[in-house]
């Protein structure tokens, strides 16, 4: 994965969006480590990994792949605004069940919050990455489904949202 032309991506988009909302140059790390909290949530509530106590079946792939996607908006923008960018290395496949490594990620965010280290952003990334596998996404999926989703943020800008 080209992860260095999506951090440019999400650098124009950020930028665009921050232009429209008069806040060019704010501190908006709080506001967006919120933010992958919610699409997390959200992310877990379409795959439903965690509903013991349901037996209604996910939301279909394309619906968990553009909420997947939306976390990694987040992820970029952060490492944008704390000047750290994750390049390729290895990973190793997970051997947790779905809802360990959702759990594992809220775990990295906040960790993140807490101290805002670059190896804490490192470590958010890739366990962010490993819940991509998990999910069966590939890379191709993943810049596939980033690329539209980021034209859909600029589209929605443009419409006033
Ligand atoms: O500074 C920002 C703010 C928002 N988004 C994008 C990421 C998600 O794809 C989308 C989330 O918007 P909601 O659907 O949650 O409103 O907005 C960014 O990329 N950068």
């Amino acid at each position: 994965m080209n992860w260095e032309e999506l951090y440019d991506m999400q650098a124009q988009l950020d930028n665009y969006i921050e232009k429209n909302h008069g806040l060019l140059g704010a501190d908006l790390f709080q506001e967006k480590i919120l933010a992958l909290l919610v699409e997390l949530g959200e992310l877990a509530n379409e795959t439903r990994c965690f509903k013991f106590w349901s037996k209604k079946p996910r939301s279909e792939r394309a619906v968990i792949l553009e909420e997947y996607v939306d976390g990694i908006h987040f992820i970029l923008s952060l490492g944008l605004e704390k000047g750290y960018r994750y390049t390729y290395s290895e990973l190793e496949r997970t051997r947790m069940s779905e809802t360990e490594q959702f759990n594992a990620v809220f775990t990295a965010c906040i960790a993140f919050q807490m101290q805002a280290t670059e190896d804490n952003y490192i470590r958010l990334f890739k366990e962010y990455l490993q819940l991509g596998q998990l999910l069966d996404f590939q890379e191709s999926d993943i810049q596939r489904a980033y690329d539209k989703k980021n034209e859909i943020n600029y589209n929605r800008q443009n419409k006033g949202y």
